[in-house]
């Protein structure tokens, strides 16, 4: 029978009641293996670690107790679902005190065993299983699209607000494609200096200005036969624009101050969170590139959009939050993740990702809760904005603020930062130089 709901391992030595159980639980999806015993449950244990322990605490080679003691470590994240006689109430509880999920008087009801471990079941760390960028009808959309463009050399232009998930879908398109071992090469068209983008792209020649003391292999040439993946495209200087139609439309290019032509073999993907067609209606970017660009197009919806998402990316975000195992945090409670659902997440995927990282620091349970994961932005800090000249100035001022909050609240990592102000990374970067924090 498939394991459709997880595996579950049950310890219980009369025949009789570990056969029904098991029945009944694979009828309900679930995988069951049964142990006869401590030792027997050990060993399995040792082969493979289910997605539920379920153990009797009288058994006839030991006790389950012991069993769950010595078999803490191994049993990190996984539930633990204990039955006992109304006799041995007061052990259940001190179990469940030393980290086990809950328990169950014998004779075990079959509705509330299914009830309790199906919400066991439901509130486990789930491990990231592949891929795939979501479970909501809106992404699967978008990951069909991505199926679909991924073996073509056609360029793609990925659309929408910040965090939602723009790189993440580039990857995956880069590795369903026949260039998957090849390079995977992204640049921030936001974060380069203008007087440096051209050498960042394409490269330059020993000498061909001051301070270019080496031969530099621009992004172009590093992506080989792989992809570039032009990361905020709209942020790109006009002239870089040129440049960058040029090398589209002849595939070829050549390093700054060099004078021989090179061949670009590379697939290009491009991102932004801007609006293209109206920064083109505006003059801002060049027509004849948003046409190059925009071959294949993909809107990423906001998280708002999609909610379905959120609480199974919020499971993969903690499973894989190395500090979550080490603490042993179990997984997000059910009124967590009801909030999570429910709330705005205007950084999207990112914001939500910094949240449940924090959260997996300071949760001080096995299972992460509401206030872990909501109590407190960094803003509730932030004084009344201060008394200033200009409408600017106030906007600097409380900029400055903001930023500075958040980067204190995210003890200086930039990503963390911008999660929490709800802005992508290069954003912040410039604000940060703008602003003059580092
Ligand atoms: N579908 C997803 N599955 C797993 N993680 C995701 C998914 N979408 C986004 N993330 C996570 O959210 C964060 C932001 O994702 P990503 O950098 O791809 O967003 P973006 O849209 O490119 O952002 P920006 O516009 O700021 O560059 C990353 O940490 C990423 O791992």
């Amino acid at each position: 029978m498939p394991a459709e709901r997880g595996q579950i391992l049950l310890v219980e030595d009369d025949p009789t009641t570990a056969g029904t159980m098991a029945q009944r639980l694979r009828i309900e999806g679930y995988g069951v293996e049964v142990a006869t015993g401590a030792v027997e449950a050990a060993a399995s244990l040792e082969r493979r670690v289910p997605d539920l322990l379920l153990s009797d605490l009288h058994l006839p080679d030991g006790s389950g107790e012991e069993l769950f003691l010595s078999q803490r470590s191994r049993l990190a994240g996984t539930p633990v679902l204990v039955m006992t006689a109304y006799a041995g109430v007061d052990q259940a509880i001190r179990l469940m005190k030393a980290g086990a999920d809950d328990f169950l008087v014998k004779p075990v009801e079959i509705q509330d065993l299914l009830g309790r471990v199906g919400a066991l079941m439901a509130r486990r760390v789930v491990p990231a299983a592949d891929a795939t960028l979501g479970v909501s009808a809106a992404i699967r959309r978008i990951e069909a699209t991505v199926r679909r463009a991924a073996p073509s050399d056609c360029p793609v232009l990925l659309l929408g607000e910040t965090g939602t998930g723009k790189e993440v879908a580039a990857k995956l398109l880069h590795r369903l494609s026949p260039r998957a071992a090849a390079p995977f090469v992204a640049v921030n068209c936001a974060a380069i200096p203008a007087e440096l983008a051209e050498s960042e792209v394409f490269g330059h020649e020993r000498g061909a200005f001051t301070g270019a003391a080496m031969r530099r292999i621009g992004c172009a040439e590093r992506a080989g036969a792989g992809t570039l993946f032009l990361d905020e495209v709209a942020e790109l200087a006009p002239g870089l624009q040129a440049k960058l139609l040029r090398l589209l439309e002849g595939r070829e290019y050549t390093r700054v101050g060099g004078s021989g032509t090179l061949a670009f073999h590379a697939r290009v993907v491009a991102a932004t969170n801007a609006d293209l067609d109206q920064l083109v209606r505006d003059g801002r970017f060049r027509e004849d590139l948003l046409y190059r660009l925009d071959v294949i197009r993909i809107e990423i919806p906001p998280l708002r959009m999609r909610r379905d998402d959120i609480v199974p990316l919020a499971r993969q975000f903690l499973a894989n939050a190395s500090l979550a195992s080490a603490r042993g945090i179990r997984g997000l409670d059910s009124r967590a993740e009801r909030a999570l659902e429910e709330a705005d997440w205007r950084g999207n995927a990112r914001e939500l990702r910094n949240r449940v990282e924090r959260a997996a620091a300071l949760a001080d349970g096995p299972w992460v809760g509401v206030d872990d994961l909501l109590g407190g932005t960094a803003s509730n800090g932030a004084s009344p904005v201060a008394a200033v000249g200009t409408l600017a100035e106030a906007v600097t001022d409380a900029e400055r603020r903001a930023v500075s909050a958040a980067l204190a609240a995210a003890s200086g990592e930039v990503e963390v930062a911008a999660g929490i102000l709800g802005v992508g990374r290069s954003t912040l970067f410039e604000k940060i130089r703008k602003l003059g924090l580092r």
